[in-house]
């Protein structure tokens, strides 16, 4: 990696123009009904009327650039089709998302991304992001993030991986909590307006705690809860299950339970629901998408084997914009004092920063001084969420120490640059996000 010596706080011009008669235009609350068709087309699916009408609450169509085809060649080919010359859709939610220690970070969550089968590879993707990271970077949000549908996508405009999934089978008959593990009830089954009422607070105060946590508003909650048939995957309708500070839903599937929800704010809340899923008499599985890598489950068990580990999935991807604000909102977990050297070839994140943090807070600043390490985006979007160490990424390559041999310390003596950083940059828990979108 080579070091550049001035910062860049401007965005490069973009590298990739449209193909000749597509244009970028945002989307009005009319455009809903074909933007459904053209995203159906694109994932595989149609949408029924009622689909679209449920979405509406959490699609705000000003957050959506479309590309439109309008030569006149398409506009002919076009007439009649319900996706009325759309070939490219991407947008966003507006979430906040946690960081270690840190309060909740407005985020662009980037969603509903397609470019239509017949124009793909001629730069619309490129087109799209471009518009939208533009805007995120013009109204000052600092970070942007997303599931990926592929990972070979997103890497090249910036995004890196902040957290993983782990997928998880519980064979319940095996899992027996080992003896004086505590029993501290509370849980109770509720109907869905009760769910709707509790779940939204006991979530906020969740990603409170978690880092890596994705918020959801009270339209996602509602939409959550609607729970059609098509959001169920051929398994039951969900059941509720309340605790003071947590919620958990399941699904019954065969035998299997299949956890869709499990939000715990405290401990005796999280074992609290845990039992409870751990006595359904009549299941042989109980099924976890995303249980966090460091959840205590398997150490509350007897035999920790009763919990496998069916898979590990990259999750929320993130493309810092900020660097300044996002590293700055962030805790750490011992003092450190750094100068990082970012580089982002679409320029949003590019520049030399100076982190001053601790466990108490931190602040980060644009500065001239000797950078102690250099780094591209996508490195320092894994880093801003801890999931992965800084020691991996200097391994890959995607990070290198220069500069000082060591940073100084509270405590007087140097620590060198990548073991400091390293243990700094720890979050207290391994982060999740605990929604996909
Ligand atoms: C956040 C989300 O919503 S994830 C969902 C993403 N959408 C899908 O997977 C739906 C199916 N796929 C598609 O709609 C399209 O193929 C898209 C959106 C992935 C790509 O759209 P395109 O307009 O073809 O991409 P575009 O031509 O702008 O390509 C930009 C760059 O990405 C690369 N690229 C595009 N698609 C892929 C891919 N699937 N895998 C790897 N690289 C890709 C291109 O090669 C190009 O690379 P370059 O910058 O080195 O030249």
């Amino acid at each position: 990696m080579t070091p550049t010596p001035t910062p860049t706080p401007t965005p490069a011009p973009a590298r990739t123009a449209l193909p000749p008669g597509v244009t970028l235009s945002r989307a009005t609350a009319e455009d809903v009904p074909a933007m459904a068709v053209a995203d159906g087309r694109a994932f595989g699916f149609h949408y029924e009327d009622q689909d679209v009408a449920d979405l509406r609450p959490v699609v705000d169509p000003e957050r959506f650039v479309l590309a439109r085809d309008g030569s006149a060649q398409e506009v002919a080919a076009q007439a009649g089709d319900p996706a009325a010359g759309i070939v490219g859709i991407a947008g966003s939610f507006d979430f906040a998302v946690t960081l270690p220690g840190g309060g909740p970070l407005p985020a662009a969550g980037v969603t509903w991304v397609s470019v239509a089968v017949t124009h793909r590879r001629r730069g619309i993707l490129r087109a799209m992001l471009d518009d939208l990271h533009r805007g995120y970077a013009a109204a000052g949000t600092p970070l942007a993030v997303l599931n990926a549908s592929e990972g070979g996508i997103y890497g090249r405009f910036g995004y890196g991986v902040a957290t993983t999934d782990r997928a998880v089978e519980v064979d319940r008959r095996r899992a027996v909590l080992r003896p004086g593990v505590p029993d501290p009830g509370g849980v109770r089954y509720a109907g869905v307006e009760e769910a709707g009422r509790h779940a939204p607070e006991v979530h906020r105060r969740w990603c409170a705690v978690q880092p890596g946590a994705v918020s959801r508003s009270d339209d996602w909650w509602s939409y959550a809860l609607l729970d059609r048939p098509h959001q169920r995957r051929g398994a039951s309708a969900r059941f509720h299950l309340l605790h003071d500070d947590g919620y958990a839903a399941y699904r019954m599937d065969q035998g299997t339970c299949r956890v869709v929800d499990f939000f715990a704010a405290t401990e005796q809340a999280h074992l609290a629901l845990w039992r409870v899923l751990l006595a359904l008499d009549l299941v042989t599985t109980v099924a976890v998408d995303a249980l966090p890598a460091d959840d205590p489950l398997p150490w509350l068990l007897t035999d920790p084997r009763a919990v496998s580990t069916t898979g590990l999935s990259d999750a929320l991807w993130a493309r810092v914009l900020d660097p300044a604000a996002v590293l700055g909102a962030r805790r750490y977990a011992v003092d450190v004092d750094a100068v990082l050297q970012v580089h982002d070839p679409d320029g949003y994140a590019d520049g030399r920063f100076r982190l001053r943090g601790g466990p108490d807070g931190a602040e980060c600043t644009r500065t001239d001084d000797t950078p102690d390490l250099h780094l591209d985006v996508p490195a320092l979007g894994a880093l801003a969420f801890g999931g992965t160490r800084l020691r991996t990424l200097v391994r890959a390559g995607r990070a290198e120490v220069a500069g000082r041999a060591e940073l100084p310390t509270p405590a007087g003596a140097g620590a060198p640059v990548e073991g400091a950083l390293d243990v700094a940059l720890r979050p207290e828990r391994e982060p999740c996000a605990g929604t996909r979108f």
